[in-house]
């Protein structure tokens, strides 16, 4: 994983017998993340995906025991606390933590999501808050450790999550997944602010149960390999959001169903797939541009399309040059000659419709066009990640151009301009290079898979920005 020895993770929680949240989410996640999972029960729940019968708490004695037991055998590197069901569990960890020297993500699980209580007396928990080194709240725990009433917008769980921060000296992870919306934004903040945010698309299914429970083990786990909380925040996030991803495809019980740990492991879920489903909101960004809209009802100013065009034409002759650069270091002689075809396609190609429509050679870079090119340039550190970086130009362009291409007519003005993205050959060449990207994260380890899918994901963003910028303050550059 990590690349280092395997660090070993004690998770502090309660057990959930139907396997999804609770200890057994935990032991899961943290093997999920190359982590050595260890588990101290503070309680028996009777619980199953619909809801929790019963709970029987461990009783404090015995609950050290279990503590000290590990304590003088074992180096903890991280300790991931849950469930702790009431104020005796609670004061035998608090003492037990005074001995260890460990980071610990404190998940303060209050009420299950189903409805039912996990912890007898929320105002129990405030004397382990000042020993967390992140607290992972969910909007409605994060607004009873604090007497509040829960916030209804992501600005003020921001807010919140800071005066706890600051108020206990600890990072708050504050968790957007209870708001309404299309993203489920998570920031990690501290009592001066927010130090990073991440989102993702909110997921379509009812299987989230452990959601909570998975995150923060992940992130226990992914911090004591790196000792970095915001690298290790956006790859737990990253890791849950494909376990729910590949939820569905668990079969377990009939309510709200658990997350699919393994799914790096055994999904049948496709990796691109996955990809093209955390770009929604920015393809849906790109859909709802004016300058997509206008060029798509023919109302475009004419100086803007010619503006956009010619920074394509300057981003393409890069783009080229990206493509001879894989095709050099492509690990195989199908895809060495596919991207140099890929290059030689565009010089010949594209370019030559660009210059049908423009003067030649009038245009200076952009800073957004600079700003794309060059993260392209900073992906060449590997095949893999460089193939993923091209990615989007293709993808985006094959399916935005499916849709302007039934808004086509004889008498549009850029009829040419819409024909060229949505033409056979374009979806051929799409198509393979998706299968390119798709072999070479077979290939890849963690570490590189996740470079490549940050690659894919900024390369995204870039391309958004590059539609809106004939929009935009036009901020160029006299030399490339
Ligand atoms: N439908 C979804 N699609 C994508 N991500 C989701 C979805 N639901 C929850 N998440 C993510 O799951 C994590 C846990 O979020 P949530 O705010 O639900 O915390 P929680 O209530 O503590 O979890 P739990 O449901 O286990 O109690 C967050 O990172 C959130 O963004
Ligand atoms: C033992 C235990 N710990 C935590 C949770 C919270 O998880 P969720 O909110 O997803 O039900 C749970 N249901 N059971």
């Amino acid at each position: 994983m990590g690349g280092g020895p395997v660090k070993n993770i004690l998770s502090i929680a309660g057990s959930d017998p139907s396997g999804g949240a609770g200890i057994q989410a935990d032991l899961k996640a943290i093997a999920a993340n190359g982590g050595y999972g260890m588990c101290v029960i503070t309680a028996l729940t009777a619980q199953n995906t619909q809801g929790v019968s019963a709970v029987q708490a461990i009783g404090g004695e015995f609950v050290l025991a279990q503590l000290e037991a590990i304590s003088a055998d074992v180096q903890i590197d991280a300790i991931k606390i849950g469930m702790l069901a009431n104020a005796e569990v609670i004061r035998a960890v608090n003492g037990w933590l005074d001995t260890v020297d460990a980071p610990v993500v404190l998940d303060p699980v209050m009420v299950a999501t189903s409805g039912d209580r996990l912890l007898e007396d929320e105002a129990v928990l405030d004397s382990l808050l000042d020993r967390a080194s992140v607290i992972t709240p969910n909007l409605l725990e994060l607004a009873s450790l604090l007497r509040e009433p829960a916030a209804a917008s992501w600005p003020q769980a921001l807010e919140q999550a800071q005066c706890l921060a600051a108020k206990h000296g600890s990072l708050v992870l504050a968790k957007g997944g209870h708001l309404a919306g299309e993203l489920c934004p998570d920031a990690l903040v501290s009592g001066e602010g927010v130090l990073a945010e991440f989102s993702n698309p909110r997921l379509d299914t009812k299987n989230t149960h452990g959601t909570g429970c998975t995150l923060s083990s992940a992130l226990a786990t992914l911090f004591a390999a790196s000792g970095d909380w915001v690298c290790a925040l956006e790859k737990a996030k990253a890791y849950l959001f494909r376990a729910i991803g590949a939820a569905d495809e668990l079969n377990v019980g009939s309510g709200h169903g658990p997350v699919n740990h393994f799914a790096d492991f055994f999904s049948d879920t496709d990796p691109m797939d996955s990809w093209w489903q955390q770009i929604q909101g920015l393809r849906d960004s790109i859909d709802n541009l004016e300058f997509i809209t206008q060029l798509a009802d023919g109302t475009l100013a004419e100086t803007d399309f010619e503006y956009y065009l010619a920074q394509d034409a300057l981003y393409l002759q890069r783009y080229a040059q990206v493509l001879s650069e894989a095709s050099a270091l492509a690990p195989d002689l199908e895809a060495q000659r596919f991207w140099a075809n890929s290059a030689s396609e565009i010089l010949e190609g594209e370019l030559q419709l660009h210059r049908s429509y423009l003067a030649e050679g009038t245009a200076n870079p952009s800073a957004i066009t600079l700003n794309y090119v060059n993260h392209l340039a900073a992906s060449a550190s590997s095949y893999a990640e460089l193939i993923a970086a091209i990615l989007p130009c293709y993808w985006l362009y094959q399916d935005i151009g499916k849709r302007l291409a039934s808004a086509n007519h004889q008498a549009h003005p850029y009829k040419q301009w819409l024909v060229t993205y949505a033409s056979e050959e374009f979806d051929r060449a799409t198509e393979r290079a998706i299968s390119m990207v798709r072999e070479a994260w077979k290939q890849a380890d963690d570490g590189l898979r996740e470079r490549m899918r940050v690659a894919f994901m900024r390369s995204s963003e870039h391309e958004v920005a590059f539609f809106d910028q004939a929009r935009q303050n036009r901020v160029e550059f006299p030399t490339v």
